[in-house]
């Protein structure tokens, strides 16, 4: 039967052709529906291409499943796709992440001279038959200095453009080694530093809970009087009314907009004002960078559609679905490792080694490694983490990932095991799968057990080997209301230590661990938990 594919913001001509002579598909471009008409018709198409103006709710992917497939983002930013109701759908989620990133970075550096320069206030002005050439006086971007927040694809392209106008560039970005950032050159600074110190004040980060209001009144308030702000990332990222109070009373002398909390945003306030210049979400909007991303989003939907093969997606790693489906218990156990390890090993890990050990039959193996890295990462990071994007954000934290395939005797059909070093040391956990898809974790550090690595709150214990031990915890917590689901004691070495391994049926608070702690024969107690 013929795939049907609809896109519904308008893309360049050559990915609708692309779409309808390499592949055969029926392809239909409906632009500027009201959702009701969307949700109406979504549930005929195998995959719909966007850009952001259609907003792919939980409500649209619920009317699209199950036919629906897959969504290609023609452009970066995925703000207007509900990723977890698309995965909870089963609908792939893509986007063309490098297509149109040089465009939208030199759209930043021509906001920033026009800014500086009063060019949009200039051609106004001579419309209207006037030649104010006092008032509109500029100022020189040479020797200034440009505070960047965000050296993604995007802020690392605009820096890069404003050393070559001579500017000093700083950056801050707490998701990036700062190695990464000198090694290119450029100064790794402190966001309230970046503040205090910046002349001009861009932002490229994804909109994220944390990064809604990043420049609010509190920012605005540590920034140098003058300062001059820009956003051309996505609306709200700049508090749009702290903005306008700032640019009020003076502290920002003046800002450019390209994006807006409510686009298109109607008679804004912010829009009245003679120094703040706008335009409308134009970043991404050249021939060259529409044509990329969309014969990109064409060619990813066509890949998935006819070849199960998964290219940019955000919510599924990139192989095809054979053998994903083989893999399966593997990624979900290597997720949970890394998940659990995370919480032995804290912040600044320099290294993940994962080692295979027995018969993996002869699979690619990279799809667990990933799944691995995104378990651990998970937890550590603010935003999310995907098995795409999973080993490159560990290669900007200054993560080596190092993978070793092994067929050394074991007792297990097949073992992974994950050591993570990081300023906490070196903590290792081994686990393999029983049957065709039972996950055990076997081993935490030197502790042999058996784990089901499912969602729980967990507890490991050292303790001397002495009657009473066992007794003294498991009372104590009782008494705070905690009820032991699972213990497993071992012990440690051939030393006079036990090391038990609690399953516990809730969290353990804060009082209650203080008062293991405090036992006479307790030693360490280390909490984790996994939360699914
Ligand atoms: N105006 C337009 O037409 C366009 C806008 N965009 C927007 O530009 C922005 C940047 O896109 P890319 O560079 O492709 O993204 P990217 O994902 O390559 O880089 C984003 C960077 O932000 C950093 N980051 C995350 N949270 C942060 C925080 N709280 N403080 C500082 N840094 C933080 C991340 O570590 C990452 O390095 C996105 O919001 C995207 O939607 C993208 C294309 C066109
Ligand atoms: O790619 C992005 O993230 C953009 O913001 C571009 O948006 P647009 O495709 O021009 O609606």
């Amino acid at each position: 039967m013929t795939m049907k594919v609809l896109v519904s913001d308008t893309i360049d001509a050559s990915g609708v052709s692309r779409l309808e002579n390499e592949s055969g598909f029926a392809v239909d471009v409906k632009t500027g529906l009201p959702p009701e008409e969307l949700k109406s018709i979504i549930g005929q198409y195998d995959a719909l291409i966007i850009r952001s103006a259609t907003k792919v709710t939980a409500d649209i992917l619920e009317a699209g499943a199950p036919k629906l497939k897959a969504v290609a983002r023609a452009g970066i930013g995925l703000d207007n796709v509900d990723i977890p109701a698309a995965t909870k759908h089963g609908v792939a989620v893509m986007n063309t992440p490098e297509g149109n990133v040089v465009t939208t970075a030199e759209h930043t550096i021509a906001m920033m001279m026009a800014l500086t320069r009063n060019i949009p206030q200039g051609t106004l002005s001579l419309r209207s038959g006037q030649w104010e050439k006092k008032k509109l006086q500029g100022r020189e971007v040479f020797n200034k200095t440009l505070g960047v927040i965000g050296f993604g694809k995007i802020g690392s392209i605009v820096a890069d453009r404003a050393r070559q106008l001579k500017m000093n560039v700083i950056v801050f970005d707490p998701n990036i080694a700062r190695t990464t950032i000198e090694n290119e050159g450029f100064e790794y600074v402190s966001l309230d530093d970046l503040f205090a110190r910046a002349d001009y004040i861009t932002v490229h980060v994804p909109k994220l809970k944390q990064t809604v209001g990043l420049l609010n009144k509190a920012a605005f308030e540590k920034m140098k009087t003058g300062v001059m702000v820009l956003n051309c990332a996505r609306g709200g990222i700049v508090d749009e009314a702290d903005l306008y109070d700032a640019l009020m009373s003076g502290r920002v002398a003046a800002a450019a907009l390209d994006v807006f909390v409510t686009e298109p945003p109607g008679e804004h306030p912010l829009l009245k004002l003679d120094n703040v210049i706008a335009t409308p979400h134009l970043g991404a909007s050249t021939k060259e960078a529409q044509v990329n991303v969309a014969e990109a989003a064409a060619h990813q939907i066509i890949e998935f559609l006819k070849n199960n093969t998964v290219i940019n997606a955000v919510n599924l790693p990139a192989v095809s679905g054979d053998l994903l489906e083989k893999l399966s218990p593997f990624t979900t156990l290597a997720d949970r490792m890394g998940r659990l390890l995370a919480q032995f090993s804290g912040a600044n890990i320099t290294e993940i080694k994962i080692e295979y050990n027995g018969d993996f039959q002869g699979l690619d193996l990279a799809p667990v490694t990933t799944a691995a890295v995104k378990g651990l990462l998970t937890p550590l990071v603010a935003y999310q983490v995907n098995s795409v994007n999973a080993a490159s954000l560990a290669g900007e934290m200054g993560i080596a990932i190092t993978t070793r395939s092994e067929t050394l005797p074991i007792d297990y059909t097949s073992l992974i095991t994950i050591s993570v070093t990081s300023g906490a040391g070196t903590h290792t956990v081994a686990g393999t799968i029983f049957g065709k898809k039972e996950a055990r974790v076997v081993r935490i550090n030197d502790f042999r057990l058996e784990m089901i690595p499912t969602k729980g709150h967990f507890a490991i214990i050292h303790n001397l080997d002495k009657p009473g031990a066992i007794g003294s915890i498991g009372t104590t917590l009782g008494t705070f209301g905690v009820n032991i689901e699972r213990m497993q004691v071992g012990q440690q070495g051939d030393t006079l230590r036990n090391i038990i391994f609690l399953r516990t049926g809730s969290r353990i608070p804060d009082d209650a661990l203080a008062a293991v702690k405090e036992l006479p024969l307790v030693k360490d107690v280390t909490v984790f938990e996994l939360d699914e």
